[in-house]
């Protein structure tokens, strides 16, 4: 369906998340976590550079748990059987998440210590 309107895509955008927060544990604990940085941002109110790095290493976490859930429901859908490849497929999405939460951390680390050195 190609042609949608702006509204009716958002609302399809929407739902992928509903679908997605309700089925995905990972992905719900990846949002509690977003949702600590929000908080410490408004908190600690620092520098508009790193509500930028934050937001960015945030939203990099969500959006690679969000197409791992993708890649993982289509694939159990369309493969449900067990094959090594499909293995493969599902670890390199895993590995993706798992990346992407390394360089939030690494960033959430050195926003630590700008704090702490005043
Ligand atoms: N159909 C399959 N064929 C081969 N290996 C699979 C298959 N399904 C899962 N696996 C292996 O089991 C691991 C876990 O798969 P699963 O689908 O439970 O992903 P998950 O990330 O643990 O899921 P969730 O995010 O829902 O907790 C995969 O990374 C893969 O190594």
């Amino acid at each position: 369906m190609k042609g949608q309107g702006f509204t009716r895509r958002l609302g399809f955008a929407l739902q992928g998340l509903k679908r997605a927060t309700g089925s995905e544990r990972s992905l719900r604990t990846h949002l509690g976590a977003a949702a600590g940085v929000l908080l410490v941002l408004l908190l600690t109110q620092p520098a508009p550079l790193w509500w930028a790095v934050l937001g960015l290493a945030v939203g990099i976490v969500l959006m690679a748990e969000l197409f791992n859930s993708a890649l993982e429901t289509l694939i159990d859908h369309v493969h449900p059987e067990h094959h090594p490849e499909v293995g493969a497929a599902k670890d390199i999405a895993a590995a993706a998440v798992l990346l992407a939460s390394i360089a939030a951390v690494v960033a959430g680390l050195a926003f630590a210590v700008d704090c702490l050195s005043g």
